[in-house]
Order: C-alpha cells, then sequence, then structure tokens
C-alpha cells in the first residue's frame, strides 16, 4: 500500500505539532461502565508513540449511533476515562466536538498531553451524504491542529465509512495510516488471495442492513456461509417462515430466497431458535424449530441444534472468519450459541478471524482463550467489506484515490 504511515510521520519529527489521530473507540458500554475495553487497548499504541515524541494529541472518535445531536448516553466521557487509566495520564475530554469548548481544550494541551473530542457523530456533518457538509466538519477538525498540523488514520473499524473525521480529514491534512490499520490489513490479506479450504464464513449480529449486501459478495468466495444472530430471521422469512418480532429486513426477503435457491449447497441457516417474549435477560424463553417462531416472540439465539451444526462446520474448516455474534450473548440465556460457536473455533485448528466489536468483546467477555484464534480485529463491517473485496474509502483517500 503506498500511503505514508505513522512511522514516516513520527521521523518527520511531531514535537509540539498537534495530531488529530481518529481512533475507534466504539465500545460496549453497560450504562457508563465499559464490558470490554479491547478498542482502546487497540488505539493506545499510535496515541502513545506519539504523545511519547511529544506531539499534543488530539483523539476523534464516535460511540454508538447518536442521530447528530448530543445525547448523554452516547459521551465518550467512560472512554476518556479509560484512555487515562491506559496511558497512565489524563485525557482530557472536550465538551463539543469542534466548538469552543474543543478548540479551548486543544489550546491548553502542553507537548505529549493528549486530548479526546467529544463523539464526532453528535455533529450531523459528520454522518452526512452531502460532500460539502462533510467537507466543512473536515476543515473544523484541520483547524483545531493549527499550523504544522497532520492527520493519522488509525481507527480500522471505521474505514469502511464515507465519514468527516475518517474521510474527508484525510484531504484537509498531510495524511498518515496508523499503525493498527495497517497490521490488521496485513492479516486480512492473508484471507483474500488463496485461503486454505474449506473457508467457512460465520455472520450474526445485529447490524443486519449493512451487512446483507456483503452476503452476495462473499459467497463466490467462501466454501460455507453459516448464518446466525439478527440476520438469520430476513433468510428464514425468506423460506416463508413466519419470524414474530424477530429482528427482519423485509426489503432484502426476495434477494434471501434468491441467494437461498442458488447456493443451496452453501448457506446454512439455524433450523432451531431460542425465543422469548421480550427482549430483557429475564424474559420468559423456548427453543422451538425455525419454522415455528410464535407469534410476537422473538428469536435472540441459534437453537442447540444449530450450534452443534455450526461447530461441526467450522471443526472441518481451515480458515474461518466469524463476525456477529449469534445470539444476544450479553444476555445470559441467549448466549449459549455464541459461546458454542466460539469455543468450536478456538478449538478447530483452522486460521481463525474474529472481527467486530462485539465478536471480539464476545471472546473475551465469555472467557474464551484469545490465543486460540489467529487474529481478532477490531472491525466487524470494514473486515467484511474488505474481504468482499470493496473499496475502503477511509483507505484508499490515504492512497490518494476515492
Ligand atoms: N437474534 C438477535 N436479535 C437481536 N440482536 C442480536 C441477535 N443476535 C445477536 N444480536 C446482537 O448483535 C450485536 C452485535 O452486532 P454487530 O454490531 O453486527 O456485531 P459486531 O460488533 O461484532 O460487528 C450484539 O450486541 C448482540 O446482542
Ligand atoms: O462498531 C463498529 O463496527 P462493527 O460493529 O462492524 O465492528 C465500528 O465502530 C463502526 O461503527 P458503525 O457501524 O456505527 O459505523
Amino acid at each position: 500500500m503506498a500511503v505514508k504511515t505513522l512511522e514516516d510521520l513520527l521521523a518527520e519529527g511531531v514535537s509540539g505539532r498537534r495530531v488529530l489521530v481518529r481512533s475507534d473507540l466504539n465500545v460496549p458500554l453497560d450504562g457508563s461502565t465499559i464490558t470490554d475495553d479491547g478498542r482502546v487497548r487497540a488505539a493506545l499504541p499510535t496515541i502513545r508513540r506519539l504523545s511519547e515524541a511529544g506531539a499534543k494529541v488530539i483523539v476523534a472518535a464516535h460511540l454508538g449511533r447518536p442521530k447528530g445531536t448530543p445525547e448523554a448516553k452516547y459521551s465518550l466521557r467512560p472512554v476518556a476515562d479509560r484512555l487515562g487509566e491506559l496511558l497512565g495520564a489524563e485525557v482530557r475530554l472536550a465538551g463539543d466536538v469542534v466548538g469552543e469548548q474543543a478548540r479551548a481544550v486543544v489550546a491548553g494541551l502542553s507537548d505529549g498531553q493528549v486530548a479526546l473530542l467529544e463523539n464526532v457523530r453528535f455533529d450531523p456533518r459528520e454522518t452526512s451524504k452531502v460532500d460539502d457538509e462533510r467537507a466543512g466538519l473536515a476543515r473544523d477538525l484541520a483547524a483545531l491542529t493549527g499550523e504544522g498540523g497532520a492527520f493519522v488514520s488509525d481507527g480500522f473499524g471505521v474505514v469502511h465509512r464515507k465519514q468527516a473525521s475518517v474521510y474527508d480529514v484525510a484531504r484537509a491534512l498531510p495524511a498518515y495510516a496508523g499503525g493498527l490499520v495497517l497490521a490488521e490489513l496485513e492479516v486480512l490479506s492473508k484471507l483474500t488471495g488463496d485461503p486454505q479450504r474449506p473457508y467457512v464464513v460465520v455472520l450474526g449480529g445485529s447490524k443486519v442492513s449493512d451487512k446483507l449486501a456483503v452476503i452476495e459478495a462473499l459467497l463466490p468466495k467462501v466454501d460455507r456461509l453459516l448464518i446466525g444472530g439478527g440476520m438469520a430471521f430476513t433468510f428464514l422469512a425468506a423460506q416463508g417462515h413466519g419470524v414474530g418480532s424477530s429482528l427482519l429486513e423485509q426489503d432484502y426477503v426476495d434477494t434471501a430466497r434468491t441467494l437461498l435457491a442458488e447456493h443451496a449447497d452453501k448457506i446454512v441457516v439455524p433450523s432451531d431458535v431460542v425465543v422469548a417474549d421480550r427482549f430483557a435477560a429475564d424474559a420468559a424463553t423456548d427453543t422451538v424449530a425455525a419454522e415455528k417462531i410464535p407469534d410476537g416472540w422473538m428469536g435472540l439465539d441459534i437453537g442447540p441444534a444449530t450450534t452443534e451444526r455450526f461447530a461441526a462446520e467450522v471443526a472441518a474448516a481451515r480458515t474461518v472468519f466469524w463476525n456477529g455474534p449469534a445470539g444476544v450473548f450479553e444476555m445470559a440465556p441467549f448466549a449459549a450459541g455464541t459461546r458454542g460457536v466460539a469455543e468450536a473455533i478456538a478449538g478447530s485448528g483452522a486460521f481463525s478471524v474474529v472481527g467486530g466489536g462485539d465478536s471480539a468483546a464476545a471472546v473475551r467477555v465469555l472467557g474464551l482463550p484469545e490465543e486460540k484464534f489467529s487474529h481478532i480485529s477490531t472491525g466487524g463491517g470494514a473486515s467484511l467489506e474488505y474481504l468482499e473485496g470493496k473499496e475502503l474509502p477511509g483507505v484508499a483517500v490515504l492512497e490518494g484515490g476515492a
């Protein structure tokens, strides 16, 4: 990849310069408690190296999907605190993204100090589809760095997003690829060339509309595609089954039906499902055949027969990519499927990559041995789009394209 890297920037010298770093600090929270700080830890090396080299480090990041306006529950406050603990130095959180408070915090930085801007998605221009709006926020972000400013793109989990703090800002400042982005791309490239077969992809999770489109592109490349989590119900609906109040992407049902017909040998959907009468850890639950989901109930995990089938497919694989928990693993009654899939991958001996904030968190929260996975990636959607062969805007822009 012909890009300038963090190493190039450090070689130029950063002492006294303000450097804007885009990290992916989108961690799972229970209230204001971080349940898995993997993404904060993954972001540390780049931030630390810049700080140690004397840069004034300004970190930009998002949390969740606020609608372009500040919301207390999406504040990066818990993340700033955790980042500070891990760095062993205070990380000041600006009260806004590029406003007066951000300018004041940035102006007060000494060499080597680190500040975090408030959730970039509190500014509606971050995710705008209008180029000029995004460019406007990018200019405001760049202005925070002043004379000698630079941008380091280190949020691998967001490089598939054409957003102001990922894409447009790389055109507004001298831009460099961070170590995390480079390391992730290097590992994932092993899955694109000539993966050892059988090559099994396991998909789940809740970002259904984002990821359904990827399935179509992945199918020609894989030997088996195991579909669990929230996205399974669109496929069950395509088979003509009622799915109660489970997650459903109605617009995709026809495509799912075509894919099932064309790739019957590759796609494996659940044969049984754990259902609940509401989305809660203390809900009434039952395990039913996939074609017998009662009206008003929602599927929150794959059932034991499906888990066994998925585990057998994974055990036979030589390459595995997994993104998206098989169920709502955060609640004990719906964690067995994810645990079963994760244990099977860990025990498979295959070259295995787990991608995604929640999937990686599941491995750690469920207490599975991380070293049994060949790579735990910080990006789910980003990994999938890379495997699909799609251009990642946040990478292309560093290469001078997009
Ligand atoms: N059947 C389901 N219904 C609703 N949510 C689900 C279901 N299965 C899994 N999930 C949820 O999916 C979330 C993770 O989805 P996603 O963001 O797509 O994964 P990742 O972060 O690994 O890329 C988890 O919080 C989990 O609770
Ligand atoms: O959590 C993330 O992606 P992932 O769930 O695909 O791993 C990234 O922080 C991107 O977040 P987004 O999917 O709201 O753009």
